[in-house]
């Protein structure tokens, strides 16, 4: 009565004005983080100078930390600080991340010989290690609060308004990581820095710190409108507890004298509820389900790491467009925004047509999707390796000084420094299209200018008598890269297919077949399997050291077809629940004696094995009574 009575005051075409706030701050959110996640591994790899493999495994880390942290708010939430104060407190821990990763990617802070580079890379290491770490706790942890917090402002009768409010906000997440991967990138690509300019990554992240800035604001604004539950106890706490207690009691009962159970939950019986037990093997089934999962997300997260790696070796000239290898992952919430729409109101019914096409069932096609995709990126590191030397590095180009004196050379972008007599300078990144170099000594200064496509190197040569642009003489030491980042594109389509699919299905699944007050208790456990196939990609890859990317592709594809097999056998034993109704068969007599207690527990129990053998279809209807005794 209570929540209506707060909920009702403030509406706008039936919906609370509340959710506006949820809705914009939650835009700016994933802005912040798919903006700032979008330039990372470049700014590991050319900021920060780790190899490829260093870099993409802390990516993973980074990322595999994000869907840790999930727990941990929800943790903090229910037992604690309700969930509106978890989403300030951590949104600030949040915003101090962002704005550490700006700072400590300003190369001038130690760039004390002022050459463009940093002189304390430990200072920058150690600083955006912090930062990540502090991003990490506040975007995770607010995770699994937002969209709950969003669902808690909608009364039980709106059920229609809060389904609409949930695919609005999975829009919204996609809108603002789409313009974030387009705008850093960009940012990324500018010149800055007071003594010398170099990449602005510092302005990369300070944009997406500033986003989450203006998230935690127009989050507070909301503050008089929301309707914030009061922490209900931590119950994961109790969930835990009562599995330990049911395990420890089945040890300490192992005699012949003890009759069987019918489950190893049942165990618990002796001091539990026996709602909850009912509960938790409901959780415990889908649980078991996740097993499998990580897999996909451990293919799905390679397109911030290895795809982006993969581009920087591939030409982004569409014509009048030039695109950044960063900017390749736009393909992705492009995509998103237009298949949704097109799965949901044509291709599903279409298939519905055909077969019995159950949520279970999609995810299934979505992994396929997945392993599709990494044979197409693999098929395309061919087409790469082809047209790619080993040395030197890709875009870096070196001069080698014929002079009797010492000469400076420089672009408005790069210092490359003062070179001998007789002596060559060390590579320098070089950006590509048309660029001028300034070459001077003490005695004469001109100008040589040259066109660099996408990742080519040269060495130039200047000679004893120089007059410049038609004295200096090049030699093409790496080509152009010709593989076009357009090859990319198919692989961004069947992924993001797939994670339609998978991610959007599985995020639904999870949320109809979880006990009313499990439902976050089960989004934490489909958060994880994302944090478990980010460190997959680690485990996979250090162990098997491909040394061929193409091969690496193959091999996650491959894995991921196995899963997939073992996934669909596994799902063909599920069957949906309704678990609102089987919690009505412990409620409705709640305060009878025992004997009734028992009776409405082996109806419950009936029901869920009735569901368990049970053969109706899934007929593709949302409503939730449609579902209970389906198999996949
Ligand atoms: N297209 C990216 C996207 O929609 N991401 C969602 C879901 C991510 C996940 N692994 O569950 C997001 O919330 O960022």
């Amino acid at each position: 009565v209570k929540r209506s009575s707060t909920l009702n005051n403030n509406k706008v075409l039936g919906y609370p004005i509340s959710i506006f706030f949820i809705v914009v701050n939650e835009f700016c959110e994933r802005f912040s983080y798919y903006g700032m996640r979008a330039v990372l591994v470049l700014y590991f790899k050319y900021f920060l100078r780790w190899d490829n493999d260093l870099a993409t495994s802390i990516y993973h880390t980074f990322v595999a930390l994000c869907y840790l942290t999930p727990i941990l708010g929800a943790i903090i939430a229910d037992s604690w600080l309700g969930k509106f104060k978890t989403i300030i407190y951590l949104s600030i821990v949040y915003a101090i991340g962002q704005v550490t990763m700006a700072v400590s990617a300003i190369h001038d802070i130690t760039d004390k010989d002022r050459d463009g580079t940093p002189d304390n890379m430990t200072f920058h290491v150690a600083m955006s290690m912090v930062g990540l770490f502090l991003i990490a706790l506040g975007t995770g942890g607010i995770k699994p609060c937002v969209s709950a917090f969003g669902g808690d402002q909608f009364s039980e009768h709106q059920e229609k308004q809060r389904r609409t409010f949930f695919s609005v906000f999975y829009l919204c997440i996609n809108g603002g990581s789409l313009l974030s991967t387009i705008i850093t990138p960009i940012l990324r690509a500018q010149e800055c820095g007071i003594y010398t300019q170099e990449k602005c990554y510092s302005l990369a992240f300070g944009v997406p710190a500033a986003l989450m800035v203006v998230a935690l604001v127009v989050f507070i604004v909301g503050s008089g409108m929301y309707y914030k539950a009061e922490p209900q106890g931590n119950i994961m706490l109790d969930v835990c507890k009562c599995i330990g207690f049911a395990i420890s009691n089945r040890v300490r009962h192992r005699g012949k004298q003890y009759p069987k159970r019918k489950h190893w939950m049942d165990w618990a019986e002796d001091r539990y509820d026996k709602l909850l037990i009912a509960q938790i093997k409901m959780v415990l089934k889908v649980l078991f389900l996740y097993i499998p999962l990580p897999m996909f997300w451990t293919l799905f997260d390679q397109k911030g790491s290895r795809w982006t790696l993969q581009a920087t070796t591939m030409d982004g000239n569409f014509g009048a467009l030039v695109i950044q290898p960063d900017q390749m992952q736009t393909v992705n919430p492009i995509l998103i925004l237009t298949l949704v729409p097109i799965m949901d109101s044509l291709i599903y019914p279409l298939i519905q047509k055909c077969v019995n096409f159950t949520p279970l069932r999609r995810m299934t096609v979505g992994m396929l999707m997945a392993a599709i995709a990494f044979v197409c990126a693999g098929l395309v590191q061919i087409e790469i390796d082809k047209t790619l030397p080993t040395f030197p590095s890709a875009s870096q180009s070196q001069f080698v000084n014929g002079m009797g004196m010492a000469l400076n050379v420089s672009t408005p972008g790069v210092y490359v420094g003062l070179i001998d007599s007789s002596y060559y300078s060390n590579y320098s990144l070089v950006n590509n299209g048309k660029i001028i170099f300034t070459i001077w000594s003490d005695t004469q200064a001109c100008n040589y200018s040259r066109e660099f496509g996408f990742g080519s190197s040269y060495t130039f040569y200047i000679p004893g008598n120089l007059v410049c642009q038609n004295d200096i003489t090049a030699t093409e030491d790496i080509k152009p890269n010709t593989a076009h980042m357009a090859l990319q594109i198919p692989q961004y389509f069947f992924i993001t297919a797939g994670e339609v699919m998978f991610s959007v299905t599985g995020l639904e699944f999870s949320y109809s077949q979880a006990p009313n007050n499990m439902k976050a208790v089960l989004q934490a456990g489909w958060l994880l399997t994302v944090a478990i196939g980010n460190f997959i990609v680690l485990i996979v890859a250090e162990v098997a050291k491909i040394p061929e990317q193409w091969a690496e592709y193959i091999l996650f594809a491959s894995l991921l077809i196995v899963v997939c097999v073992i996934f669909s056998i596994m799902a063909h034993f599920y069957t949906y629940i309704n678990p609102a109704e089987i919690e009505a068969q412990f409620m409705k007599k709640g305060d009878d004696n025992d004997e009734d207690d028992k009776k409405q527990l082996q109806k419950g129990m009936e029901m869920v094995k009735r569901n368990s053998t049970g053969s109706h279809s899934y007929d593709g209807d949302d409503d939730d009574d449609e579902r209970k005794k389906t198999k996949m």
